[in-house]
């Protein structure tokens, strides 16, 4: 059986204004698929997922979520099929881990806000995948940035969308953590089919973990398999190779000693 798409950018040129950003972006992404965006700092990897979660308009192109051009979807259709983890730090931190989760529910409750048994099943399914059921109770301003980044993952998955954009979900961890978020990214999009888009500069392990990568590179934005890009020889122009080179036997990036 054919898999599904989930989202999906065409010919796309993103920007602010007058200022083109990144030009003929090119992907497509199918349910159970983890994708990691790279590329140096100040290329547009931030951009890009706020144009594809419609905080700002795209410069030209098209981008899809199933066969719908984001454009033609209501904000309430959106939010049912896109749900979006930014690195801002979040104003709602007086919450608890619970209450925080808890508004991931508010496009499916009724006026009033009232959760039902099924909202209230989504926020205990993602307490329990997430080992969260400890910190329940906690407030967010209370939580280790491994901790709140674990959270923020959770609400987007009780919101219970297709699509999941994450800005950097490893800023600030250690390697052990950043790992371990990455590997809890993995088993979302194999475990519930989600699709799953990250910016990220942990290349090496997105070579390791990812299903496709987008490499934003300024010139052709290439998209494919860790392995097809490797092979295609686009990593090893990324940073200048007095610095940092990339190695096609091991698929990561080494110190220029
Ligand atoms: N609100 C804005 N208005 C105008 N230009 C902006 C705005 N936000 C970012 N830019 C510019 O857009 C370019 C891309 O920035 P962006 O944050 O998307 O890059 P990035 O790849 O995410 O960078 P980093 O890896 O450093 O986080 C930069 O030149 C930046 O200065």
């Amino acid at each position: 059986m054919a898999s599904k798409v989930n989202i999906s950018a065409r010919e796309l040129h993103i920007g602010y204004g007058t200022q083109q950003i990144a030009n003929t972006i090119n992907f497509k992404l199918n349910e159970g698929q983890l994708c990691g965006v790279v590329g140096i700092n100040g290329i547009g990897k931030s951009t890009l997922l706020r144009t594809m979660c419609n905080l700002q308009p795209a410069l030209k192109g098209e981008i899809k979520i199933k066969d719908k051009s984001l454009d033609n979807l209501t904000s309430l259709e959106q939010s049912k099929q896109l749900s979006v983890v930014l690195t801002e730090s979040i104003a709602s931190k007086n919450l608890t881990v619970s209450e925080l989760i808890a508004l991931s529910r508010q496009p499916y409750t009724n006026w009033i806000g009232s959760l039902t048994e099924k909202d209230k099943e989504f926020i205990q399914n993602s307490l329990d995948i997430f080992e969260l059921n400890n910190l329940k109770k906690q407030k967010c301003y209370e939580l280790s940035d491994g901790q709140l980044q674990r959270v923020l993952i959770a609400r987007a998955m009780a919101q219970d969308t297709a699509v999941i954009l994450l800005d950097e979900p490893t800023t600030h961890l250690d390697l052990y953590h950043k790992v371990q978020i990455l590997k809890l990214l993995k088993q979302l999009v194999k475990e519930h089919q989600k699709t799953i888009l990250f910016t990220t500069h942990e290349i090496n392990l997105a070579i390791q973990l990812c299903d496709k990568i987008l490499l934003l590179d300024g010139k052709n934005n290439p998209f494919g398999s860790p392995s097809e890009l490797i092979e295609k020889k686009y990593f090893e122009t990324l940073f200048p190779s007095e610095t940092v080179i990339f190695d096609t036997k091991t698929g990561s990036f080494k110190v220029n000693k």
